[in-house]
């Protein structure tokens, strides 16, 4: 398959600016002092690299990377690396601050960070993306550390990125440190159960929703769009308990079948096919953005920022919309999607699962000692529905919505302990 570009989204906000004003928000709400709302509305640091890159036919690109840390008042930063084109300053800077809201709604001892490259890793070879990781590691070694800075996957990187960067650094400090990186592959000393572990805390998260929404997973519907790493796993999940995934989606447009996809098919033909669900048969072919305006009662946004938005929200059919992207809403559709009554279990809760379970990565790296993978699901299981109660708990305490009060929880846990940690 030719390689396919994504249609620009319609009224795209500003993701910066989109995470600011539920920020902002939920700030008030908790009646957050003036001297902790300036300390977190800015990111603690931004670098910008230019990484010159000998491509396969001997040129040099240039190409353009970036890691913000948002904060490290938890503990040292975490969060994933994405390759894509779209990545600029602003979308880095918004995706670092959401990773300091997760990993504080979640309870684990993190700060927020993230990073990306200006790219397309889909008309790149092996060896060119190998170049790029490696680049863009040496670049960053002095801010990448396992006590300091912790990267992970994201969009467009996987397992294979983030050997390379283990060893990368590695190389550069003269020991082994697999514990600088999350993500890896088992053999490296990845987790059992990182590779689902985003897509299982999207399906623990949809169940406690539809429970409280009263809705029996063995009669549901589910619209899932973006089948990569989370969508797909979480599309896998849902199925096994009962749920009927009635359209997929990925760049090569969407995939529905009133009757239910075959999830283990489709996952078959996506991993024989160059990653792509292009001819896929099984289902009849849509508009991918026909996915999201379906008749089901759960729609899982697994793809990127700002599919939901002014264009399309006051469309929306579903009862429950569970992000599993980060930033699928735009801030300004939130508004819509509130007034219709749908719930959203928003992205800083609903995908914290995958950091989680990195989380569980970097302790078994810094013991030296490997889980069951047994233990690593009912521990990540545990961590999410105690989120999910959490939340839940807090958006009736404040009348305020699941993504508010997500917010709500995390600003609290981050502006407690910087105040007993104390300012400069
Ligand atoms: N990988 C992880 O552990 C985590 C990922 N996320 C978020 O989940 C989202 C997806 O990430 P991954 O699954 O890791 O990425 P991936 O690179 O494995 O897969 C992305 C999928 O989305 C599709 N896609 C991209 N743009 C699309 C569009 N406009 N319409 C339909 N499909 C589209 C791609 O074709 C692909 O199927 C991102 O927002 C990411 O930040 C959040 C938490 C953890
Ligand atoms: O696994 C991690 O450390 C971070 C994953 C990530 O980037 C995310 O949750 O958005």
């Amino acid at each position: 398959m030719g390689y396919i570009e994504p249609a620009p989204i319609k009224d795209k906000e500003n993701p910066f600016e989109s995470m600011m004003s539920r920020f902002h928000i939920a700030a008030q709400a908790l009646g957050l002092d003036d001297e902790v709302y300036n300390v977190l509305k800015s990111p603690a640091k931004q670098v910008v690299v230019s990484l010159p890159i000998t491509m396969d036919d001997g040129s040099i690109q240039v190409f353009e990377g970036y890691r913000v840390i948002h904060s490290n008042i938890l503990g040292p930063s975490k969060g994933g690396i994405r390759y894509d084109l779209g990545v600029n300053l602003d979308e880095v800077k918004a995706l670092a601050a959401w990773m300091t809201w997760k990993c504080a709604v979640v309870d684990i001892p993190y700060g927020g960070a993230k990073g990306g490259i200006k790219c397309n890793p889909r008309s790149m070879s092996a060896g060119e993306i190998e170049r790029l990781t490696r680049a863009y590691t040496a670049a960053l070694g002095e801010i990448f550390g396992p006590d300091r800075d912790i990267p992970a996957p994201d969009m467009g990187t996987g397992p294979r990125e983030m050997a390379w960067l283990m060893d990368e650094f590695s190389r550069a400090k003269g020991m082994t440190t697999n514990a600088v990186v999350t993500g890896k592959p088992i053999v490296l000393g990845g987790s059992l159960g990182r590779s689902e572990a985003t897509g299982r805390g999207v399906m623990v998260s949809t169940l406690a929703a539809m429970e409280k929404l009263r809705i029996n997973p063995y009669h549901a519907t589910c619209a899932v769009q973006g089948f990569g790493n989370v969508g797909s796993f979480a599309s896998l999940l849902l199925e096994e308990r009962g749920v009927k995934i009635v359209a997929i989606s990925d760049l090569s447009g969407a995939y529905y079948n009133e009757s239910g996809i075959n999830i283990k098919e489709a996952i078959n033909y996506r991993n024989e096919n160059d990653g792509t669900l292009d001819q896929f048969g099984g289902a009849e072919k849509i508009e991918g953005t026909d996915l999201l305006t379906l008749n089901a009662d759960v729609l899982v946004p697994a793809a990127t920022e700002d599919v939901i938005n002014m264009t399309n929200s006051d469309k929306i059919k579903v009862k429950l919309i569970v992000e599993g992207a980060n930033g699928p809403t735009s801030a300004k559709a939130d508004q819509v999607i509130n007034d219709k009554g749908i719930m959203v279990v928003p992205d800083i809760l609903a995908n914290a699962g995958g950091v989680t379970v990195s989380y569980f990565e970097w302790v078994q790296n810094r013991l030296g000692y490997k889980w069951t993978g047994e233990r690593v699901n009912r521990r990540s299981d545990r961590i999410m529905k105690d989120a999910f109660d959490n939340v839940y708990k807090i958006s009736k305490e404040y009348n305020v919505s699941m993504r508010i009060a997500a917010y709500i929880v995390a600003i609290d846990k981050v502006a407690k302990t910087y105040k007993w940690r104390g300012g400069y």
